[in-house]
């Protein structure tokens, strides 16, 4: 596994640990397994026989009612290092959804009657288990997602930290007292759990994006039908076999599998389910906003980003460098608020695309397991595919490939290698469409408006980035910038107790934060006389 053998990108040579094709494959003990408790990722791939026979790939059912259930069709998941298949998962029908979310209907009232420090009780039990499989799931989520080991191992950390977070948070929500000034009157404004809460989570952070949602609408007396993408359910089945494992009532948090045009509509369209939280492209996530529009459903969007960054020439550019590239090309540029685009001050254009470019050049594309690898491969073919189209568009409509540039040979997998480009003008598609995948735009400024201007030239408006040496310029920046989070002078991972979430098409509420729990109640006003 993972030969070292060179690669042609970008018209040159550069290294690459990709995995060999065709992949190790799976030899029999798997066909034992037949749940993810038994179930260990890292057995596959690591014995090698060529055969594969279509009943050795583990077969996992979905969560619901606090049990498997093992319902087919079944659809593989894939690993993207290898593109062989290392589970099934069944792909629930609208009469598989309909059970989970009556399920989660009938258990939700008990469950909002618990003391809420019963709740936050039990979710602080669920972050100790996760963080006592925490080897576990990050090696499914690395296998699934095909992000490198070390960054599936960061995801779990921060979703233990999530969940404490939230639970802790709970305890905090507050209802209002309004003054009346009428004696034997009162008004009480109650906050109330909104009910049963559908989640759908992306391939590109499972764990991160389940517990952002799950955890506050469980810690405020929801229960939760979670349905993860179809590329990567196995960690997401695994976090729910532990919450229940833990004490979770039955019923409360289940998750379903499956394609979003059947699995994730049904859910979304369920009459019974009172607010949709979705993660996922803006295309998806307007699709899920028309659905839930039929039953005037609360949503909660997280939507597509193309992130600018302005660096001015006062700037510590050189110093705060490697934080911008891990920025730009994080999770192999599979990341909603990654720094896309970079406005760099005429002054430094020069040293800073040289030196930007040669750090890009130095990253390690290769199998995610390595410990030194940087870009694992992308997540599927589909990605894969429009990220090239994406490129390539571009190059027709004149833009200048400094770096990287096509992906690495079909034999090579889902690789694309870190892609620079340059010569970049207003009316160009890629300055406008998301793009999932290790590329980055570098644009020259001259004016600071000119650089306020582009990065507005936008239909999301998620993260932003300003880096000056001048702090009165850059907050006079970010104060212009149209997007929900900024970071100045510095990149750091969003903090819980911070809301998150986007501007424009980037999305609909606020994730994380007092905000993010909020979101998952509703106010009640009561008229008392005595
Ligand atoms: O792509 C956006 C998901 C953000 C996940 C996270 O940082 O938790």
């Amino acid at each position: 596994m993972g030969e070292r053998r060179p690669k042609k990108i970008g018209g040159r040579e550069r290294e690459c640990r990709c995995p060999e094709r065709p992949a190790p494959f799976i030899d029999s003990p798997m066909a034992l397994c037949h749940s993810l408790g038994s179930f260990n990722p890292l057995d596959i791939g690591e014995r090698k026989t060529l055969n594969r026979v279509e009943s050795q790939i583990p077969e996992i059912g979905c969560r619901i009612g606090g049990r498997e259930v093992r319902t087919g069709p079944w659809m593989p998941v894939l690993d993207p290092a290898t593109g062989q298949p290392i589970a099934r998962v069944p792909a629930c029908d609208e009469g598989v959804v309909a059970d989970a979310v009556s399920q989660a209907l009938r258990s939700q009232p008990a469950w909002a009657d618990l003391p809420v420090g019963e709740r936050a009780a039990l979710l602080g039990k669920w972050a100790e288990a996760i963080s006592r499989h925490l080897d576990h799931l990050a090696l499914l989520t690395c296998r699934e997602t095909g992000k490198p080991l070390r960054a599936a191992r960061a995801e779990v950390d921060n979703a233990v930290h999530l969940i404490h977070y939230f639970a802790e948070e709970a305890r905090r929500l507050t209802g209002h007292l309004p003054l009346t000034g009428k004696p034997g009157s009162q008004t009480l404004v109650l906050r109330e759990p909104v009910g049963v809460v559908a989640a759908i989570t992306p391939f590109n952070y499972p764990i991160s994006t389940l517990v952002t949602k799950a955890a506050p609408a469980l810690a405020v007396g929801c229960s939760v039908v979670a349905k993860p993408d179809e590329h990567t359910p196995l960690a997401t089945l695994e976090m729910a076999r532990l919450a229940e494992e833990v004490g979770c009532p039955s019923g409360v948090f289940q998750v379903v599998t499956g394609p979003g045009p059947e699995t994730g509509k049904a859910l979304v369209s369920h009459p019974q389910v009172a607010l949709v939280t979705f993660t996922g492209s803006t295309e998806v996530g307007k699709l899920v906003q028309r659905l839930a529009a039929d039953h005037v459903k609360r949503v909660l969007l997280e939507l597509g980003g193309h992130c600018p960054a302005i660096v001015c020439r006062d700037a510590d550019w050189q110093g705060l460098l490697p934080s911008v590239l891990s920025q730009a090309f994080k999770n192999s540029g599979q990341y909603c608020y990654r720094i896309t685009r970079i406005y760099v001050a005429r002054e430094i254009w020069d040293p800073f695309l040289t030196r930007l470019t040669s750090a890009a050049a130095a990253l390690k594309v290769g199998d995610p397991r390595e410990p030194e690898t940087d870009l694992g491969p992308l997540n599927n073919r589909h990605i894969l595919e429009r990220v090239h189209r994406q490129v390539q568009e571009a190059v027709d409509q004149g833009a200048r490939v400094v770096l990287g540039g096509p992906p690495l040979p079909e034999d090579a997998g889902l690789y694309f290698p870190p892609t620079v480009l340059t010569d970049l003008h207003p009316g160009m598609d890629i300055l406008h469409q998301e793009i999932f995948g290790p590329v980055l735009l570098v644009l020259p400024f001259a004016q600071e408006q000119e650089a306020v201007e582009g990065a507005n030239d936008s239909p999301f408006g998620l993260a932003a980035y300003v880096f000056s040496g001048d702090l009165a310029r850059a907050l006079r920046l970010s104060h212009r910038i149209r997007a929900g989070s900024i970071w100045i002078n510095q990149i750091h991972q969003a903090r819980p107790e911070a809301p998150f979430g986007g501007m424009k098409q980037s999305g609909l509420g606020r994730e994380k934060s007092r905000f993010g729990l909020e979101a998952f109640t509703e106010l009640k006003t009561v008229y008392l006389s005595y």
